[in-house]
């Protein structure tokens, strides 16, 4: 039954498939649905509306707003909580990670108290950042010797991206050794192959390089992470349980007793001198196999891993589309690490961590604002709440998109008196924003200049929310940035992203656990 007053399809109320029928015609064509919930909104000519896609249940209300979005986000917290849309995504995988409990589950405050010290900046730039930067440098390793083979030939740098991610978690969060790692392994292979049988370079067909079976653990994570639900996913489930049990005990050894160790060097590290501290306090016996920590740790696997992956994805599209930004980028980066390119070496970790390079800033900002990795921030109404004018029953979930209006195409002319008190009293500076084109990749559009010429980055310059907002926006955000950054610069010092050929170029997306781009092929050429 609709919700009165706000718009709907009308032939959806004609059929117990409410929007389903319309909505499968539109996967024939692409494989995406956020945007086709975006665009009922551009349809319907409102900022808020209402889609029927589960039979039987209350409809979705879709919001496309900045102003609402962040309000809903962070001053209505008593009335939207985290949505059982989550749950049902995460529960197959990991029960008892906070991601699947609401703000008021009994269990969430000791959840979150468990990992609270992982995002400080502390931990993230002294123990966390060197993990991602040799990664970093193991993929650039294996990108050299794949771009010399291609002989600036395409080739698709998906798994690559993926592998990395995984290998940096593998020994950041679980502490394993670098020899378990993807791309190691891949590397070792490819040196050893028989060259391609193809290596014409005034052909533009993408190289396909040989690989070698990843190592199980990896193959295990990806496995689970790409299909939750599957029977299949058992084996993955038990090799991946075996070495998180593993890595507990052995952590319990090392940090119990006399002479017991008293650094942390990966994420389980603190979990486990967490556990043994509050076990000493409580005079009890530590606990550190409980469901809790196993699917907190897991919880950087699936948290981390693919939304990371995916926003790197679109940078690098970026920089290849926009060879102006790429260029200034690369010019930004060498002025300010100058010590490094006087010396012919790359940035070390601790010089990127520290830096705070407008352009490159901007450049995130910018890639966050329109890679919108994940095309929608769901909430579920605690109790009978109104937006926009419109009561919204309580158990509605409430989708606030942020690949749309608003975002990145000039929002609806909204009647301020319809917004709630809390609403209409923010101050995002979005009166400042520029909004005739929004839907390009601009980097420029977050840079100041003040009177003496010097640049700087003005955060709230244009809507950018990929990370969400309030008290359940993520909570990797710290290290989702980080990554980025260590893997941008680090790239774009050492390789040019050429140009793509029209056929290997395109803005659609691929929805997998995050939003992908369709195309991911790169072009590289040595940048030094
Ligand atoms: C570019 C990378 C990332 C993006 C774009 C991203 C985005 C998001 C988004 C949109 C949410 C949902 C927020 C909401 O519902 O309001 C979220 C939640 C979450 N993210 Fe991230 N994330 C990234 C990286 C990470 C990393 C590296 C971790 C590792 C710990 C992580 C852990 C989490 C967790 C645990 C939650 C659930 C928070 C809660 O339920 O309170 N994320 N993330």
């Amino acid at each position: 039954k609709p919700i009165p007053g706000i718009p709907y399809n009308l032939e959806a109320t004609k059929t117990i498939l409410g929007d389903i029928p319309a909505l499968t015609r539109h996967l024939s064509s692409t494989k995406e649905v956020f945007p086709w919930m975006c665009f009922q909104n551009i349809k319907l000519k409102s900022p808020i509306i209402q889609l029927f896609i589960k039979p039987l249940s209350k409809p979705w209300v879709i919001i496309t707003d900045y102003k609402e979005a962040q309000d809903i986000l962070t001053r209505r917290t008593k009335e939207f909580d985290r949505s059982p849309y989550f749950s049902d995504i995460f529960h197959g995988v990991m029960p008892n990670h906070h991601i699947t409990m609401s703000s008021t589950d009994e269990r969430f405050p000791a959840n979150r108290k468990l990992i609270q010290g992982m995002m400080s900046p502390q931990f993230v730039n002294d123990i966390l950042a060197p993990q991602v930067y040799s990664a970093t440098e193991m993929l650039i390793e294996f990108w050299k010797v794949k771009s010399e083979l291609a002989q600036g030939r395409p080739f698709d740098l998906r798994d690559d991206i993926i592998e990395t991610l995984l290998d940096t978690i593998s020994v950041s969060t679980f502490g394993l050794s670098r020899s378990h790692g993807a791309i190691s392994a891949q590397l070792a292979f490819l040196r050893g192959a028989p060259s391609l049988s193809e290596t014409d370079p005034t052909t533009i067909t993408p190289v396909e390089f040989p690989r070698t079976q990843r190592p199980p653990l990896i193959d295990a994570f990806i496995t689970l992470t790409q299909s939750m639900v599957l029977p299949s996913m058992r084996r993955s489930k038990a090799l991946k349980e075996a070495m998180i049990s593993q890595q507990l005990t052995w952590a319990l050894r090392r940090f119990s007793g006399k002479g017991a160790e008293q650094t942390s060097t990966c994420v389980l590290d603190d979990i486990v001198r967490r556990e043994i501290k509050l076990a000493e306090k409580e005079k009890r016996v530590p606990d550190c196999q409980s469901r809790t920590i196993f699917d907190e740790l897991y919880g950087f696997v699936t948290g981390g891993v693919d939304t990371t992956g995916s926003t790197l994805m679109w940078a690098i599209k970026y920089l290849s589309e926009n060879q102006d930004a790429q260029s200034r980028l690369r010019m930004s980066l060498r002025d300010s690490f100058s010590t490094a390119s006087e010396k012919a070496r790359k940035p070390t970790v601790r010089e990127i961590t520290k830096a705070r390079i407008p352009y490159l800033e901007a450049f995130l900002e910018e890639t966050f604002r329109m890679a919108v990795t994940i095309p929608s921030h769901v909430r579920t109404a605690t109790e009978d709440v109104v937006v926009l004018g419109h009561v919204i029953p309580k158990g509605t979930d409430v989708f606030l998109s942020i690949n749309g209006p608003g975002f990145t195409s000039p929002g609806f002319d909204i009647d301020e008196k319809k917004r709630s008190e809390s609403c209409a009293s923010l101050r995002d500076g979005s009166e400042q924003w520029e909004l005739k084109d929004m839907n390009l990749f601009r980097p420029e559009r977050w840079l100041v200049t003040d009177q003496n010429g010097n640049e700087s980055v003005n955060h709230s310059a244009a809507p950018q929310m990929l990370f969400s907002l309030g008290p359940r926006s993520c909570f990797g955000k710290r290290l989702g940035q980080l990554n980025m950054r260590v893997l941008l610069v680090l790239l774009v010092w050492h390789f040019e992203f050429l140009p793509l050929p029209g056929e290997l170029i395109s803005d659609d997306g691929i929805e997998k656990f995050t939003r992908q781009p369709r195309l991911t092929f790169v072009r590289l050429a040595d940048a030094s």
